[in-house]
């Protein structure tokens, strides 16, 4: 579903920076991957590269096959609108909008039908439990409520790809609870394949796999296998290792 090859990326400037260096990466369609490494290790620009914000310097990136860096910007746009699905920390809605037309901006863009997107914006809300808020304006509602906006609005396509940019990362641990459990189920029910980048390891605990990046470089990966609270723990001890090599905190609770 989603191949990095041998990804390099510099940061030109009046000093250059390599934020990442030769990563090679394999994500299996359907598969729910956790980003996870220190402050300033890359897991965002492996993240932008992925999600087409930004290009590789060097080596290439392949979703379905298709390498978007090669797309004319009609057609990139029209991909990322169609094909992957965005979450992130700050939710990055629309604030003069409401709850419903934040989820069906990419349709209204596509120039869909009224009724149908109705139709599609009231189904989706029911299911996140978002339904009674959809005719708020996005100040009126919680983070929590926020975040599940963004979801629906990033599922409305039945996006093949997912990716999840610290989407906990502003909420309390009981919105962060049912975030996760709708990203879990977007995963395992639409077959969705995820990305996310987080630094809390309770979060990461949902994924099928983590990959830890360390410097820019790919840095050791684990797989769940067995229960949430047994790959919480194996996660923890990665995060405090990579703590103990660099002497400085990793991980944040
Ligand atoms: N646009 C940019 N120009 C120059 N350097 C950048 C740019 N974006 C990121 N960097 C540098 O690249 C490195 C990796 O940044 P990145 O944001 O990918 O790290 P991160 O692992 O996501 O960190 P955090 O967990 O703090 O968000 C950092 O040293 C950062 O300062």
């Amino acid at each position: 579903m989603l191949e990095v090859k041998n990804v390099s990326k510099v940061y030109e400037g009046k000093v250059s920076y390599r934020a990442l260096s030769k990563i090679d990466l394999t994500v299996q369609q359907g598969e729910f991957i956790g980003v996870m490494g220190p402050s300033g290790s890359g897991k965002t620009t492996l993240l932008n590269m992925v999600s087409t914000i930004d290009s590789p310097t060097s080596g290439e990136i392949l979703i379905d096959g298709k390498n978007p860096n090669r797309l004319s910007s009609k057609e990139l746009a029209l991909f990322r609108r169609r094909e992957l699905g965005f979450i992130f920390q700050h939710f990055n809605l629309l604030p003069t909008l409401t709850v419903k037309e934040n989820i069906v901006l990419s349709l209204t863009l596509d120039g869909m039908r009224v009724k149908e997107m109705n139709e599609k914006a009231e189904r989706i809300a029911e299911k996140l439990g978002i339904a009674p808020i959809l005719n708020k304006r996005t100040y009126e509602i919680s983070g929590g409520q926020a975040q599940r906006t963004a979801i629906a609005r990033a599922i409305i396509y039945q996006p093949k790809l997912i990716l999840a940019d610290e989407p906990t990362g502003n909420l309390d641990s009981k919105s962060a609870r049912d975030v996760l459990e709708i990203m879990e189920s977007i995963n395992k029910e639409a077959g969705a394949t995820m990305m996310m980048v987080t630094h809390d390891a309770s979060a990461a605990s949902y994924c099928d796999r983590i990959v830890f990046i360390k410097d820019g470089k790919l840095h050791n990966e684990l797989k769940r296998g067995e229960s949430k609270e047994q790959f919480y723990k194996k996660i923890i001890k990665v995060l405090s290792q990579m703590e103990e090599e660099a002497g400085e905190p990793a991980v944040s609770f």
